[in-house]
């Protein structure tokens, strides 16, 4: 089990040593249009579990989302602190 922010940390020291066999790094050379149709497709998959399957596979579908947003605030070099000053 690991929190957002060790998640974050995680994925910018991916993107930063870039290990061979990392899906990050391959979701980050795909660009920003693609990460941005992982985030679309992982909202709607957490809607659909939330509104259909047990909290549990929501759950999930809702930690995919948070990966690829993650994903996505790395392709754009977008820090945490940025995005929580927001909240
Ligand atoms: N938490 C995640 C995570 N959540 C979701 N995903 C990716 O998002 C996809 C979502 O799964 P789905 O079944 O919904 O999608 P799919 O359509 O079958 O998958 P694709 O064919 O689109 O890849 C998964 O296949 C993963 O590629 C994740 N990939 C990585 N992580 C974590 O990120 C860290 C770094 O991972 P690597 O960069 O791969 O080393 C590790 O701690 C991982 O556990």
């Amino acid at each position: 089990m690991k929190t957002f922010e060790e998640l974050y940390a995680e994925l910018a020291e991916k993107a930063r040593t870039r290990p061979a066999g990392s899906g990050t790094v391959a979701a980050l050379d795909a660009g920003v249009h693609a990460i941005g149709k992982k985030v679309v497709e992982e909202a709607a998959e957490s809607w659909m579990a939330a509104e259909h399957e047990s909290a549990d596979r929501a759950a999930e579908e809702i930690s995919q989302l948070l990966y690829h947003v993650q994903v996505l605030m790395l392709a754009r070099g977008i820090g945490l602190d940025e995005v929580y000053k927001h909240l």
